[in-house]
């Protein structure tokens, strides 16, 4: 039997390397009404490497493209979503994945190096089936056991997830909501994959649940050893579990780093305005709002997209796109004036 468990650490130089490398990647919704083409450019030119046995959080506001991102990541994109530019990479144990070079190989990658806990994923959880059948119907497939040693596999994996195995006997409505997002995290766990892309798994449970359920990605990751993609608007969230985190605006970065020092001393205006409005204890100040409204993706404003809404903006930025260049967080952001908000 093979054994999937990772029992030793990383060495220094495995963590030091990529697990996916993603350039110039381009994803649009296109849509063609009756002759008139239109594009939603919802990942426009982005770049970036995750390194293996990180968390790497994804933040912006909604309708930035995060979950757009994250689809075109893993491989699960569907029409009208359409790659127009840009490759996707992963580098697992055993050999490197074009996503959209090597579509049979990123099929067989998918659960047993890949998991992808999507938004809502709890609809995973058939109604009218007991929790058991999920397990059986996605995951044994990968795993090469009998169903004796499958069903002790499962149970020994609940259990590490502090998880009853009589759950598996249970139809997900007897379940509570954090305990049926815990299952949806041991689903997507069971086959010990190298690398987990989260899109809001916590958004729809209340505080405690939420703090249990990060505590429990955490831990997971921890023991696998993997790499994570953990996307959510809740910049609270990305301060408890991220390792390095990504800000998006309107399909594109604006900035990335290592998450303690973007919560330090963020580079760009839109980066400072979202870290800036975030409650603190015992301040009492009325937080100011950001002008305007994100723009629509379909007809996006020239140059830096951010611009008609930036403090700070000046004629350049109308005119040209900034690229992301490293930053003084360590990181890297895509600002002209980078570096020179900051709000009062
Ligand atoms: N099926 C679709 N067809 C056309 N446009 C779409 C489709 N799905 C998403 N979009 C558009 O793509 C853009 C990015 O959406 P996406 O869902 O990726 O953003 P998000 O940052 O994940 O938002 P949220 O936090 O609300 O989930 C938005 O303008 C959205 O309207």
């Amino acid at each position: 039997m093979q054994n999937l468990m990772r029992t030793q650490p990383l060495t220094l130089a495995e963590n030091a390397m990529d697990a996916l490398t993603i350039d110039g990647l381009k994803c649009y919704y296109v849509n063609d009404y009756f002759g008139v083409r239109r594009e939603i450019r919802a990942v426009d030119d982005i770049s970036l490497t995750i390194r293996k046995n990180e968390i790497y959080g994804i933040a912006g506001e909604s309708s930035s493209g995060k979950t757009s991102l994250i689809k075109t990541l893993a491989g699960a994109i569907r029409p009208p979503m359409r790659v127009v530019g840009g490759t996707v990479k992963f580098n697992f144990a055993d050999g490197p994945i074009d996503v959209y070079g090597e579509p049979a190989k990123m099929k067989a990658a998918r659960w047993r190096h890949l998991s992808y806990i999507m938004q809502g994923s709890m609809n995973v959880l058939n109604p009218v089936r007991r929790v058991k059948h999920a397990f059986t119907d996605f995951a044994s497939r990968h795993m090469n056991l009998d169903p004796a040693a499958f069903r002790a596999r499962v149970e020994a994996h609940l259990a590490r997830l502090h998880l009853d195995p009589h759950v598996l006997e249970a139809f997900p409505h007897q379940l509570s909501g954090g305990m049926r997002q815990r299952l949806t995290i041991a689903l997507a766990t069971v086959c010990e994959p190298e690398f987990i892309i989260a899109d809001e798994p916590t958004t729809a449970l209340d505080v405690l649940v939420q703090q249990d359920v990060l505590a429990l990605i955490k831990e997971v990751q921890a023991r696998l050893q993997s790499s994570v993609i953990f996307v959510t608007h809740d910049m609270s969230v990305h301060a408890a579990i991220t390792d390095r985190l990504a800000i998006m605006y309107a399909g594109r970065l604006a900035e990335e780093g290592p998450t303690q020092a973007i919560f330090d001393n963020p580079q760009h205006p839109y980066t400072v305005h979202l870290i800036g409005s975030l409650p603190r204890i015992g301040d009492v100040s009325t937080r100011k709002s950001l002008k305007g409204k994100p723009p629509a993706l379909s007809d996006p404003p020239s140059g830096c997209r951010f611009h008609p809404r930036c403090p700070i903006a000046i004629d350049k930025c109308a005119r040209e796109v900034p690229a992301m260049l490293p930053s003084a967080t360590g990181g890297r952001v895509a600002c002209f004036r980078a570096g020179e908000y900051q709000i009062q």
